[in-house]
């Protein structure tokens, strides 16, 4: 397990400060000696991973506001084959609190009654420009549309690197949404707390190896029952338009009582409107019922591929 590994080099995305850096700190405590390395974006942890550079990467997987997280998704289904080896191994939940973070207006509200004002109190008026990472937007919407609407709004590759660019910028006129860690790391002031919209706003990531065969696990009775493993595959289906295809894919996994937990789905990249199916179920490879559904779906689908297995951690708060 994870858990017990030591000395492992982990790429996240960074910079630091980033959810995906708390899930790393969560999952390889630095007192093993595990070394934690900040890459600019998610191809770069699959390409870190891929060729070796590290043994685990920490990937945003989706969120319980927002869902999928897309980009991730595009970098499962590898249409161009750029990373056969990755497989999951493990998997992270963070509460993700999200806070406004700038520079404090030294202007006197009080004298100007048009300003809008924080949950906080803090004067907001000052604000013209808003950064972050294009997920956390959705998870803010009714306090961005309250205290800062129609402000200019900047996508970048991680909250934390809002956080790095707020900071950089000595106007004051910008303000980023990050962790409350990254107003520590990156000398900013809290404009308001708490922004997310859904209080138990969590995110899951992932855990990815370089694992190039995906070989039967180890005898279940040495690693905890099936039911507590989780597995992830993507597939294709034959052609558009074949009545059922989807359907009889599916009743796969209900034959041999297989519990589906998700199921994604993104444009394959072969032509238009053909799919790429996810789906993530209890159980994993080498407990007899997976691997008769696997030995059925392969005659039901066009293209496969097993992503790996981990143990569940039960969807609870890995903080
Ligand atoms: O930008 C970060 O801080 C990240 O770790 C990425 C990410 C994501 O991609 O979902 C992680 C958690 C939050 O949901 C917002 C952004």
């Amino acid at each position: 397990m994870v858990q017990e590994e030591h000395g492992l080099r982990v790429a996240y995305l960074g910079p630091m400060a980033s959810y995906t850096h708390q899930a790393a700190l969560d999952t390889f405590p630095q007192s093993r000696n595990h070394t934690l390395t900040p890459v600019p974006d998610i191809p770069s942890i699959f390409q870190a991973v891929q060729s070796n550079n590290a043994e685990r990467g920490v990937i945003p997987f989706e969120n319980s506001t927002n869902g999928s997280v897309v980009q991730t998704l595009d970098l499962l289904a590898d249409s161009k084959n750029q990373y056969p080896n990755i497989q999951m191994c493990g998997e992270a939940f963070v509460r993700v609190q999200h806070y406004l973070l700038g520079r404090k207006s030294t202007s006197h509200s009080q004298s100007q009654p048009t300003h809008r004002s924080s949950p906080s109190g803090a004067n907001l008026r000052h604000v013209k420009s808003l950064y972050s990472h294009p997920q956390a937007w959705t998870q803010c919407t009714p306090f961005l549309s309250s205290a800062v609407p129609g402000r200019e709004r900047h996508d970048t590759s991680s909250t934390s690197r809002a956080a790095e660019i707020v900071a950089a910028d000595k106007s004051g006129s910008s303000a980023a949404i990050c962790s409350a860690l990254a107003a520590e790391l990156y000398g900013l002031d809290v404009l308001a707390p708490d922004i997310e919209e859904k209080k138990g706003n969590m995110t899951r990531f992932l855990i990815i190896r370089n694992s190039p065969t995906t070989s039967p696990s180890s005898p279940l009775s040495q690693n905890g029952s099936s039911s507590s493993w989780k597995s992830l595959l993507s597939f294709t289906l034959p052609q558009t338009g074949s009545p059922g295809a989807l359907a009889q894919a599916l009743a796969v996994f209900g034959k041999y009582g297989i519990n589906l937990t998700s199921m994604n789905s993104r444009p394959s990249g072969e032509r238009p409107w053909h799919y790429i199916f996810f789906i993530e179920f209890q159980g994993r490879r080498g407990d007899g019922k997976v691997d008769n559904a696997l030995a059925e779906l392969q005659s039901v689908v066009a293209r496969w591929k097993t992503l790996g297995t981990w143990m569940s951690n039960g969807g609870q708060d890995g903080g």
